[in-house]
């Protein structure tokens, strides 16, 4: 059963809640009931149900991946690969992105109120995977009465879900997309987040988590694990091109501990910022999805095992500069992908970006994507 929260018609497109009664069986053993998810579709669903495309979002992203963002004003994070004339098109396709389970954008996560207590769930939310978030986008499907999708795609965490869709629901995928990203979470990837998770949990506002009563919300520590986590969005060569060894607003060293250089001005502010965007619980709960994240350990150590069932196209996109899932992790996917008689396409694309490459101006991935969804007349 399932209820509509809020629905808005506006410029951007249809913004959604709905609330589905679950309860959602989750990896660790736990349920989660009601399930809230807060998603954005473009264009329409043909009559044959076959145009039917998934966005899954990153880490920090949210379900506007072509529409404003409500909180920042900033144009939707994929707007250049997603709207009229792009890759992926409202004319031609019904395009779905919903925030993930765990996140605070209107999806259930730690700052959403447990039904059981009326108080917010904080640290009692439950431990999520990346599976979980990708079964709750599945109860969102049957909602929208989407049997299939022609495509599954995305980046990052956003890859991470695309690949665990076919592998959960190999009837359900027809192709699917997986951009910088990896089919398990390495220990430098878990150190990071790690690093990042600690400087929340030791910021006195954090409080165990039950911060949302007096809104004195551990900012400090929240900016610190954005800072860390940032850098390894960069490239260290795109670093020294941005920035290099350029003071900030001034002419000499200050000989004390202000942001000098440019490049520490620049990451407070991209911690700041996010601070204003984003929950420290969800982060917390987010990245140790991410971290738990390893698709062959859910199939007795073959990766390849875990595609035997799908019949999905992949295509498989890396950057030379992206460090933290270098292309290496690609490969590892496509020969897991060959052995498992998987039709799937790989390229590794060259930019200065980093990681973050996938969301900055980058016209051969358009053309990539574009190339392998007509290809398969997604
Ligand atoms: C993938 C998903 O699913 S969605 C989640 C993705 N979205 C995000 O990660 C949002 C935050 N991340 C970013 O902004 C990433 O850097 C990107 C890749 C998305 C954007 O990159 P770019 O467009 O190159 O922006 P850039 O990294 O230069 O950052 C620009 C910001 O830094 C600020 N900035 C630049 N130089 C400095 C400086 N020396 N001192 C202080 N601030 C500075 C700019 O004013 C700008 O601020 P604003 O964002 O508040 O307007
Ligand atoms: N910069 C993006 C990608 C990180 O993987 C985000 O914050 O979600």
């Amino acid at each position: 059963m399932a209820s509509i929260i809020a629905t808005e018609d506006s410029r951007f497109g249809l913004r959604r809640q709905v609330r589905l009664a679950g309860p959602l069986n989750l990896s660790s053993g736990a349920t989660l009931g009601p399930v809230d998810i807060a998603y954005e579709t473009y264009g329409q669903l043909d009559a044959d149900g076959s145009n039917a495309i998934l966005i899954c979002h990153a880490l920090t992203g949210d379900q506007y991946v072509a529409s404003e963002h409500p909180g920042t004003g900033k144009p939707g994070w994929w707007w250049r690969m997603v709207g009229e004339g792009k890759p992926v098109d409202p004319a031609r396709h019904f395009i779905i992105c919903a925030n993930v389970i765990g996140s605070c954008m209107g999806s259930s996560g730690p700052a959403s109120v447990d039904p059981a207590t009326g108080d917010p769930y904080a640290m009692r939310f439950p431990v999520l995977t990346i599976a979980d978030m990708v079964r709750a986008q599945a109860l969102l499907l049957d909602h929208l009465g989407v049997a299939r999708l022609s495509a599954v795609i995305g980046g990052s965490m956003g890859g991470m879900q695309a690949l665990t869709w076919p592998t959960l629901f190999p009837d359900r995928v027809e192709s699917c997309v997986v951009i910088a990203s990896t089919a398990r979470h390495s220990a430098q990837n878990i150190a990071f987040h790690e690093v990042g998770r600690q400087a929340i949990m030791a910021d006195p506002q954090w409080r165990g988590g039950d911060y949302y009563a007096d809104g004195q919300v551990p900012s400090a520590g929240l900016a610190v694990a954005r800072m860390a986590a940032h850098i390894t969005y960069l490239s260290e060569a795109g670093l020294t091109e941005k920035f290099g060894r350029r003071l900030q607003g001034r002419d000499a060293k200050t000989f004390g501990f202000d942001a000098d250089f440019q490049v520490e001005s620049y990451l407070r502010h991209q911690g700041l910022s996010f601070v204003d965007r984003f929950d420290a619980n969800s982060y917390l709960y987010i990245t140790r999805a991410m971290d738990y994240y390893d698709i062959a350990e859910d199939h007795g150590g073959s990766l390849a095992h875990a595609f035997t069932a799908s019949k999905a196209r992949f295509c498989l996109v890396s950057f030379d500069t992206d460090w933290l899932y270098p292309t290496t992790e690609s490969r590892i996917i496509v020969h897991a992908l060959n052995a498992s008689g998987a039709q799937a396409s790989f390229v590794e694309l060259s930019s200065p970006f980093g990681h973050d490459a996938f969301l900055l101006e980058c016209p051969e991935l358009n053309r990539v994507v574009d190339g392998f969804l007509k290809g398969g007349r997604a």
